[in-house]
Formats: structure tokens, sequence, C-alpha cells
């Protein structure tokens, strides 16, 4: 990759991407960031070695990518703010929410893609549903690819809408994993281990469940069914979680996650 990518805000995600294109062979001298945060842009500064800008100027018209890392809530602003300096590069948004219409629609191009990845991509192990406005052309989703795969595995998706599922399963995802953790260190702790102990048998459990489910051929109910003997500790916990809905609430949170993925792209997407 020789082409030089701007980023448009420098937070997490952003910060996420970076690190894994100058682990993939990135100049740091080759990557562009607007970023109003100063603090921000001493993170950047320290990490990565990035002199950020703290508002967009004539330079980002050097980017043949341009990666919009910010708020729903701000997009349309900075698009405002940007535009006027990227229309030839191809537009790659990380952003939940906002529709390729009313990117094209700011930023006067065809060529935008939306990518959902999640925060594993921080160790090069997330995972990103991505999708491309048919304007689009085979070397522009190759680009992305590139881009995509520094942070981790990614999936192509045919439909548009499909990414509001994708921000509610894996996008979000990594928190609801966390919150299973916080809970379970909780109950140890409660139940007599340090706390330090209780989150170590938590956090090691995702990982090795996390890794069995990926390298074994069965499903993760026939990997849940062979820990669960009948009439004992396992089935009493399922049965517990069962008799309380817990199966039914988590389903409807995810449902919670896309309707908030569709609102924040009606509310700041309406051109
Ligand atoms: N975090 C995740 O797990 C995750 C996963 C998938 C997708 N995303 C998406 O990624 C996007 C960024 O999320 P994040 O977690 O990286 O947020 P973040 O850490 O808050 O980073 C966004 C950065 O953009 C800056 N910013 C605000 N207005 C700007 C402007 N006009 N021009 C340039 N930069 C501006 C913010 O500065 P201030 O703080 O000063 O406002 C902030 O530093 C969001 O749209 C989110 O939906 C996030
Ligand atoms: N973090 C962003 C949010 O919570 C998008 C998916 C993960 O809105």
């Amino acid at each position: 990759m020789s082409e030089r990518i701007a980023f448009i805000g420098g937070g997490n995600m952003a910060s996420a991407i970076i690190g894994g294109l100058i682990k993939q062979g990135v100049s740091p001298q080759d990557i562009d960031v607007v970023e109003p945060s100063e603090e921000a842009r001493q993170q950047l500064s320290s990490s990565f070695g990035i002199t950020a800008q703290a508002q967009a100027n004539p330079s980002l018209a050097t980017a043949s990518l341009v990666v919009w890392a910010i708020k729903p809530q701000a997009f349309k602003d900075a698009a405002v703010a940007a535009g006027p300096f990227t229309g030839n590069a191809l537009h790659l948004s990380v952003a939940a929410g906002i529709p390729t219409d009313s990117m094209a629609a700011w930023l006067g191009t065809q060529r935008v893609v939306r990518a959902m990845p999640n925060t594993p991509a921080l160790i090069g192990k997330g995972i990103s549903g991505l999708f491309a406005r048919a304007g689009a052309s085979a070397e522009d989703r190759a680009q992305v690819e590139r881009v995509m795969a520094s942070t981790g595995e990614f999936l192509w998706l045919d439909t548009e809408d499909k990414l509001d599922v994708v921000t509610a399963l894996s996008g979000s995802g990594p928190a609801y994993v966390f919150y299973f953790m916080e809970a379970m260190t909780m109950a140890g702790t409660e139940m007599g281990l340090s706390r330090e102990q209780a989150e170590h048998l938590a956090v090691a459990t995702f990982a090795g469940a996390s890794d069995l489910a990926q390298t074994s051929a069965d499903s993760p109910q026939v990997l849940r069914q062979r820990v669960t003997s009948k009439g004992g500790t396992t089935f009493a916990a399922i049965s517990s979680m069962e008799d309380n809905d817990v199966r039914a609430l988590f389903i409807d949170a995810m449902y919670a996650a896309r309707e908030r993925a569709k609102k924040l792209g009606a509310e700041f997407g309406a051109a």
C-alpha cells in the first residue's frame, strides 16, 4: 500500500486501524488525521508518530482513501468541512448507522464503502462487516480489503441494512462479552474468590471457549451440551437462565442495538 490515507476522527477506532496499518508496513508519513481533540492528537503522536491536524485542510486532497472514524452525530458537519478537499478519493466509513446515500450526497461521490469493525481490531483480531455502494469499483473494494485485513477478518454484505445487524452483533458484541465477564467476576468474588482470581478465571474461560468454538467442527450448541451433565452444575445454571428468560432478554437487547443503529442513521444521516 503506497497510497496516502486520511482519517477524519482520530479516536479509538481510527487508532485501531492505524495501528494495524503501521504493523503491516504503512509509513506514518503516509497517514493524515483530522482530529479536533488536542489530547487525541497527542496520543496519535506518541503512539504512532503522526502529527494530526485540528481541522480539514487542502492537504487532504493527496489522500486516495479517506476513512471516516467519527461519531454519527458529528459526521455531517465533518463531511461538509472535509468534502471540498476529498472529491477524488475513495471513502470508507466505520460510523454506525450513517447510510451511504447520505455520504454520497454530502461528499459528491459514489465511491463509498461502509465497514462495521469491532475493538479486537486493536490486536488484529477484529471482525468487520463491509458494504460497498454500486459506484465503488472492484479495485476500490480491494483497497478496502487491504486496509481492513490489517485489523482482522472481514465479510462482505449484499445489502446495506445488514450492517445494522452486524453493528448489533459483532460491532457492539465485545461489550456483551465484557459484561458477562464482569458478572462472572462479581459472582465469583461474592462467593469467596479474590477479585483477581475471579477475573482471571472469567477472562480465560471466554478465551478458551472462543478458541474451542473457532477450531471445533461442532456448533456452540453442541459444545454447550457437552459441558452440561444432566442434573449437574451447568444444568442448574442454564436452567436458572432459561427460567429467567436470559436468552430472550439478550435477543431483545440486540434488537435494541439494531434499532439504535437505524435511528442514528435516520437522525444524523438526514441530508
Ligand atoms: N468503538 C467501537 O467499538 C466502534 C466499533 C465499530 C464502529 N465504531 C464507530 O466508529 C466511529 C468512531 O468511534 P470511536 O469509538 O473511535 O469514537 P471516539 O474514540 O470518540 O473517536 C472519534 C473522534 O472523532 C473526533 N471528532 C469529533 N468531531 C470531529 C470532526 N468534525 N472532525 C474530525 N474528528 C472529529 C472526536 O473528538 P472529540 O472527542 O473532541 O469529539 C474523537 O476524538 C463511530 O461512528 C462508531 O459508530 C466504533
Ligand atoms: N460501538 C459503537 C456504538 O456503541 C458502534 C458499535 C460499537 O454506537
